[in-house]
């Protein structure tokens, strides 16, 4: 029509939009009152009407002639109102019906977008925008039908541009316009009359005789009603369900049971554009945005005029997988929106060609971790999680699984590991020994680089695995992409050095190497899109993971100590294990962790999200089983979740303490408006739990017992409350009762932590707290050892606890295993040290015992045995005491014992210990 009215750019409506919204409201009321009425009393709304008339037609005037004044002679609807000629009667169209006409597709043809204004935009406006608004309304309440929308649009689309014949091949999107249609019919009703103007033909009867119709009476046809007749749609009429109304069974419906356009020959003449439109359109937004209702507790409301539209729904939009405004604007104009300028070849580009993130050429990363206890494995998802921002399609692998095929010059490959005892991780072994092994040089051509986690109490073996790795692969004709990274986690600031090293060292030299020229914002994609964390299952935490019983859990610490409890297992058949182990567990986070979370965001209990791998599930269940809530947010965390808090100092972030989860953060900072798409970027997903074994097989292999603190403490809000932090592990364990099941595996702890394999063996065991987990299954072990007849040597165990009436585990009932288990006890009571010698921690008892310790053990020439298991703190005051002892026993110097203590420590054979902290 030559004619915009710019409905997208201005912030208020057109003229024409003005007066066409108020017409259609007073024409819908004028409908339920007598004309007489509103003809003379509404007289203001009378006038406003006439002049909102008049304004539309004086538009339509305009438009008309500027276009006869152009004379264009483009094949359009306007050129054919005003020049073409009926075939038949060889007549134009009357002038006041080419306005009339005019005024109809005005209004047919206003729609406000709603996706490219801000984030937020309230949708609705006429017939086709309201079904719009309708359509989404309904995806984002039923998110399973969202989807199997959005795969056939992808199927159908790909990432390419629409074409003509494509919106006949969207056979479900039809089924979805329909239901909508169904369920909210935009043009809610229409009005019959009898045609007859003959009295006698009066009154009509219908509806089986019910109704009576007198000669110049109407009847209204309510449509919603009409399509939600249990008679024709079945019980579930009320429900959106686009299956219904798919090709075959949309034929089978009878007669007149679906009527959105209205009836008869005045039905709307723009039917089959209007489907098309909502077709295209629809295919459009789902191939390239992601929706969700702003509020998610919004509840529908309608505003009725002439036409329904959505009252207050406001949608989140975000653009899909990778997208940017301007790739999106390329991909729309029909071209591919790949990085310009890469410079690569296409051999070394791969794509994902079932993902949208086509548009973006991938290059293969393998990220390989070695980790027992989730630092290392938690890092690798990290980096992950990231690559695909930095042009990467990321492969995450424990080291053990990791094939030579794995390993090719056009995967580089991120190695993250830590060591234990100079020794590799448990899932890390078998990779290390095949690169132990290695004699010819496989790693030609290959890039790599090595991010090691370790803890510099081990001296003499600090970072041992990762600088193995290193050298082996360069030693083998891998070219490193950075140097190896080492942290010490001793710092406690693992997680900010590693980002710094992967944002400021890792993706920058990756960037020269892959991508050189490629401008950093080709790659700037919504993390939240790219939700790699979400696919993890329970089978993926755990894979080796096997049903288990409890039997029994229950505390042993007095009501109002740091709580200690036991939980007793029934293992799975044929699972077997050694005193010392651990076994592991997918742990839930607390319930009222994940309520503090949907408290936070507003998220009602029942609400959905679909994963990146298509899965729908409830928010609740991903919150609880699947990512880590209480993981310690990052700076670069705290740095997104301050970038939003509106007028603060987004550089400062040094008002957040350390070492609070985002969601502590989020709490103590309530403006802040993070979506929920970001928060759940920033967990990692939900890794297992080791917990040391308290039992032998020897007493019962069926059953295991664990010995646990249950960690939880206050936590105080910035409006001055306190809520109450709740480890997901032991808390977890500590709401399990009898009979409930939980998968469970057996993981051997290192061959040192096990009792000698020689019984005459003397040994000295220290621990703290629940370290005493591992110690109770020593005792057990030796006293069934001791029952069958075995020769046992000495054993010492010194425990430290606060009171012997308050946490003292098993008390007496350890007092006679140890006895028949031929176990010396030492105690050290921190608040009741006049019943533990004056000793007030473990180590000070060790001290005071020194003489024995050291006669069981031996020093330089002796075979004893020592074993630790607590805090650091707790190892610190060992290594002291145990150097003080080498001095006046051995009569060497400080620089004596600091070599005997790290080769002691260092022996596999003579010492082990489990710290925790
Ligand atoms: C029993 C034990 C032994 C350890 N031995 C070493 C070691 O020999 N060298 C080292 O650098 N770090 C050592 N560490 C530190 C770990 O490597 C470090 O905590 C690492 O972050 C663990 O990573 P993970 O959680 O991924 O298993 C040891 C830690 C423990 C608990």
């Amino acid at each position: 029509m030559d004619t915009r009215f710019n409905s997208f750019y201005s912030e208020t409506p057109h003229s024409f939009v003005e007066a066409m919204n108020s017409f259609l409201a007073e024409a819908g009321i004028r409908m339920l009152r007598p004309s007489v009425v509103s003809d003379y009393v509404y007289l203001n709304q009378t006038r406003k009407f006439h002049e909102d008339a008049e304004l539309m037609r004086h538009i339509a005037e305009q438009v008309i002639e500027r276009r006869k004044a152009s004379s264009s002679s483009r094949k359009d609807l306007v050129n054919a109102m005003l020049y073409e000629k009926d075939p038949v009667t060889d007549k134009s169209l009357p002038h006041s019906s080419v306005i009339d006409n005019m005024i109809t597709f005005l209004i047919a043809g206003q729609y406000v977008s709603v996706f490219q204004r801000a984030r937020l935009t309230e949708v609705g406006h006429e017939t086709t925008s309201g079904l719009l608004s309708f359509i989404i309304y309904c995806l984002v309440t039923h998110p399973a039908a969202m989807e199997k929308g959005r795969d056939e649009v992808m199927s159908v689309l790909g990432n390419g541009a629409m074409t003509q014949n494509m919106a006949s091949k969207l056979p479900y999107m039809m089924g979805i316009i329909r239901e909508t249609l169904r369920l909210y019919p935009t043009a809610p009703g229409f009005t019959v009359q009898p045609r007859s103007t003959n009295p006698e033909d009066y009154p009509i009867h219908i509806g089986k005789e019910q109704y009576v119709v007198r000669q110049g009476e109407a009847v209204s046809v309510q449509i919603a009603t009409v399509h939600r007749d249990p008679a024709v749609y079945g019980d579930d009429a009320e429900s959106f369900r686009p299956e219904r109304m798919l090709d075959d069974e949309f034929e089978k419906l009878p007669k007149n049971s679906w009527k959105p356009f209205g009836n008869g020959a005045r039905a709307c003449i723009g039917r089959a554009l209007a489907l098309q439109e909502a077709v295209i359109m629809m295919a459009l937004l789902l191939q390239n945005f992601d929706f969700e209702l702003a509020d998610p507790n919004y509840e529908l409301k309608i505003r009725k005029t002439i036409t329904i539209k959505p009252v207050g729904l406001q949608i989140r939009v975000k653009l899909r997988d990778g997208l940017t405004p301007a790739t999106l604007q390329r991909k729309l104009l029909g071209g591919k929106a790949p990085p310009s300028g890469s410079g690569r070849t296409s051999s070394q580009q791969t794509k994902r060609s079932d993902s949208p993130l086509d548009s973006v050429d991938l290059r293969k990363l393998l990220i390989c971790y070695g980790s027992n206890t989730g630092t290392c494995q938690t890092l690798a998802h990290v980096l992950s999680r990231d690559a695909v921002a930095h042009g990467f399609d990321p492969t995450i692998m424990i080291m053990d699984k990791v094939q030579p095929h794995h390993i090719t010059p056009s995967t580089p490959i991120v190695i993250v590991a830590a060591s234990y005892e100079g020794q590799p991780p448990e899932n890390a072994s078998k990779f290390i020994k095949w690169l132990q092994a290695l004699t010819e040089s496989p790693f030609e051509g290959i890039y790599h680089a090595v991010y090691g986690c370790g803890n510099r109490d081990w001296a003499a073996t600090f970072q041992r695995i990762p600088a193995l790795v290193d050298d082996a692969f360069i030693r083998y004709g891998s070219t490193p992409i950075v140097n190896r990274a080492a942290s010490d986690v001793a710092d406690g600031n693992v997680a900010n050095e590693f980002d710094h090293w992967a944002d400021g060292v890792l993706w920058p030299a990756l960037k020269k190497l892959y991508f050189p020229g490629v401008s950093a914002r080709s790659f700037d994609i919504s993390r939240s899109g790219i939700r790699i964390f979400q696919c993890p299952r329970t089978s993926d935490i755990l894979p080796d993971g096997r049903m288990a019983t409890i039997e029994d859990g229950q505390s042993l610490t007095a009501p109002g100590e740091p709580q200690k409890r036991q939980l007793t297992i029934r293992l799975p058949p044929t699972m077997t294990y050694r005193a010392g182990d651990h076994i592991a567990i997918v742990p839930a986070n607390h319930h009222d962790t994940v309520k503090q979370v949907m408290n936070r965001f507003q998220l009602a209990h029942d609400t959905k999200i679909i994963t990146t791998c298509g899965e729908e599930r409830s928010v609740y269940t991903h919150l609880r089983d699947l990512v880590e809530l209480n993981h310690v947010a990052t700076e670069k965390n705290i740095r997104a979740i301050i970038e939003t808090v509106p007028n603060s100092n987004k550089s400062d972030n040094s008002s957040i303490p350390k070492g609070l989860s985002a969601l502590q953060i989020l709490q103590k900072l309530p403006t802040a408006t993070l979506p929920f798409a970001d928060y759940l970027d920033m967990l990692p997903p939900m890794r297992p739990r080791r917990y040391s074994i308290s039992s032998s097989p020897l007493a019962d292999p069926t059953i295991c017992t664990l010995t646990y603190s249950v960690l939880e403490h206050m936590s105080t809000l910035s409006d001055g409350t306190t809520n109450v932090f709740h480890g997901a592990g032991s808390t977890y364990l500590a709401g399990l009762c009898r009979n409930d099941r939980l998968h469970v595996s057996v993981q051997p702890s290192p061959i040192a932590f096990h009792l000698p394999e020689d019984p005459g063996d003397p040994i000295v065991m220290v621990c703290a707290g629940s370290g005493l987990a591992p110690f109770l299954g020593f005792v057990h072990e030796r006293a069934q050892l001791r029952s069958s007849g075995a020769k046992l040597a000495p054993a010492l165990l010194f425990i430290g606890c606060r009171h012997p009436d308050r946490d003292m585990l098993y008390s007496s009932q350890l007092q006679d295993l140890a006895s028949s288990a031929g176990v010396k006890l030492f105690y050290a009571f921190s608040r009741a040290e006049s019943q533990s010698k004056g000793c007030e921690y473990v180590q000070d008892r060790l001290k005071k015992e020194r003489k024995l310790v050291v006669d069981a053990v031996g020093l330089r020439n002796g075979r004893g045995k020592m074993y630790v298991c607590g805090g650091l703190r707790v190892l610190e005051g060992v290594a002291s005491v145990m150097k003080q002892a080498y001095v006046e026993f051995e009569g060497a110097d400080g620089v004596g014992a600091d070599e005997w203590w790290e080769a002691f420590r260092a022996d596999g054979e003579r010492f082990a210990s489990e710290v925790f902290d």
